[in-house]
């Protein structure tokens, strides 16, 4: 009989990309803040984007472990030091067979894998979707493996519906909408919003991926999904109950950031000190300001950001907006700027060249709203900050977290995009972003939309505290991970 007393161990293993590594790293510490032992499994070149956290966590006391794999870049055929989706996107061309590259080196990364398992022996896995073969590793120490899932049950539903429902056929064009069988809230979509090979009906690399990974899924002991019941109750219900999933929504996992350094410095090093940043905002009216950041995938063309500027400069609204290019130097040329536009704006916007701190943004008051592409982490920091949105969907689930902002919660306001294109997206004009984002600081519905924004994110305060929502969901969480240890 093994003692109820035990110090239960669990692995953290995120895919290599800050979209996934962000949220993990924050539940890592959500469990070790309930007294669970941690380790969150990564490689060599991702290990630097984590220890600072891991650092100030060990300064409160708590300890996150971290293991080192390495990381198979050459045997996969991908450039040496390609450790991160990140380094892949910014390229411009060749993204996506790099993408599949890098998807195939994470393969290689199951036997290293196992070996930590056998050594370590830890009572759970939480690996990221991307790794369906985590659950036969899992399963060879009849260790159980959770499935983190970093988006949100609107679009995990939708997915399933497409796939069980194939709603999509039953359209003659690829513009013409459909609704989506059974999802509740009569949501409409276009096979343009969709990617090609979950439509397709012959097997493609993506489309075998997604098999694998419903598959390992259905094979694993549940789902984690970084999200909250009150935001997407209809959802959550639907996708437990009518698709029969084990699931645990626990998040924001963003929230377990408490202090300005925790919630600035979240991934890579931001490119702008926390004090610039706040003496900036600081010098700004409430809810004056709107953000702009596309993520750390979408890579738009030189011409795209400068429909972005000269939407911006139309606008008159205030701005800081992230835009992932480094300047060399001072003189460097910027295709992507209009003529003296950094002299113009001088007093009304702030570039940040790289990577900032989002979540320290988002929560200024002068912060009025977020144009976003709509990853989930984007949109549900949004949430939680409680700010409205200008939604401009690119891939991946951008086009389902739309129409949960835009449609189902009402605190978004579409910039227009029709089409899915990976990492450089779909091109907009500078006359529909303009329109969106003065409809979104300044039009009629900007108040109202503010109000049910800032409900949402008290509402996502109130899930993470004792006795809430997630709160609960994890506490149930763990004590299922502790029954099954004491399993014969
Ligand atoms: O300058 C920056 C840029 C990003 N972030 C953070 O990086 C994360 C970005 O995540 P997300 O908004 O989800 O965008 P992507 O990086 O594009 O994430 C990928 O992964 C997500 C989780 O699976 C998916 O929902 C997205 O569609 C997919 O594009 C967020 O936590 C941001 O706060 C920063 O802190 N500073």
């Amino acid at each position: 009989m093994v003692s109820s007393c035990h110090q239960l161990h669990i692995f953290f293993f995120p895919y290599m990309a800050h979209g996934h590594m962000i949220p993990i790293v924050d539940l890592a510490k959500l469990f070790a803040l309930r007294g669970l032992k941690t380790t969150i499994i990564t490689t060599c070149l991702n290990a630097p984007l984590i220890s600072k956290t891991i650092q100030r966590t060990k300064d409160l006391g708590i300890d996150i472990d971290i293991q080192i794999l390495k990381f198979p870049s050459v045997e996969a055929g991908l450039p040496e030091g390609c450790e991160n989706l990140d380094s892949i996107t910014s390229y411009d061309d060749g993204s996506l067979e790099l993408i599949f590259k890098f998807l195939k080196a994470t393969t290689l990364l199951q036997e290293p894998l196992e070996k930590l398992l056998q050594d370590c022996q830890p009572d759970c896995l939480v690996a990221d979707l991307q790794f369906p073969w985590a659950t036969d590793a899992a399963d060879k120490f009849g260790i159980p493996r959770l499935v983190f899932k970093g988006t949100c049950f609107f679009s995990l539903c939708t997915l399933e519906c497409i796939r069980l429902y194939e709603p999509h056929k039953k359209v003659t064009s690829d513009s013409e909408p459909f609704v989506l069988t059974n999802l509740p809230g009569d949501i409409k979509m276009t096979r343009k919003q969709l990617p090609d090979d979950l439509i397709q009906d012959f097997e493609t690399d993506y489309s075998k991926l997604m098999k694998e990974i419903a598959e390992s899924e259905l094979r694993s002991f549940g789902i984690i999904v970084n999200s909250f019941y009150e935001v997407e109750p209809a959802y959550v219900d639907y996708y437990k109950k009518a698709l029969g999933k084990r699931a645990w929504p626990i998040g924001p996992v963003s929230l377990c950031n408490g202090g300005i350094d925790d919630k600035a410095q979240r991934g890579k090093e931001a490119s702008i000190s926390e004090n610039e940043c706040l003496k900036w905002l600081d010098s700004k009216k409430r809810n004056s300001v709107i953000y702009i950041c596309f993520g750390s995938m979408v890579n738009f063309s030189a011409s795209q950001l400068m429909e972005i500027a000269k939407a911006l400069e139309a606008s008159g609204q205030e701005f800081i907006w992230v835009v992932r290019r480094e300047k060399k130097n001072k003189k460097d040329e910027e295709d992507w700027l209009p003529k003296g536009f950094e002299e113009r704006i001088e007093r009304k916007g702030l570039i940040i060249r790289g990577w900032a701190p989002q979540v320290l943004i988002l929560n200024h008051e002068a912060i009025g709203g977020f144009l976003t592409h709509c990853g989930w982490n984007s949109v549900l920091e949004a949430i939680t900050a409680g700010k409205p949105m200008v939604t401009w969907p690119v891939f991946a689930d951008h086009f389902y977290n739309e129409k949960l902002v835009s449609e189902v919660l009402q605190i978004g306001v579409s910039v227009g995009v029709k089409e899915w294109v990976a990492v450089h997206g779909d091109y907009v004009t500078t006359e529909a972003i303009e329109k969106a984002i003065t409809e979104l600081m300044v039009g009629k519905e900007a108040k109202e939309m503010r109000s049910r924004a800032k409900k949402l994110g008290e509402m996502a305060t109130q899930a993470v505290e004792e006795g809430g929502s997630s709160y609960s969901n994890l506490s149930a969480l763990v004590e299922e991970v502790r029954s099954h240890r004491h399993r014969p």
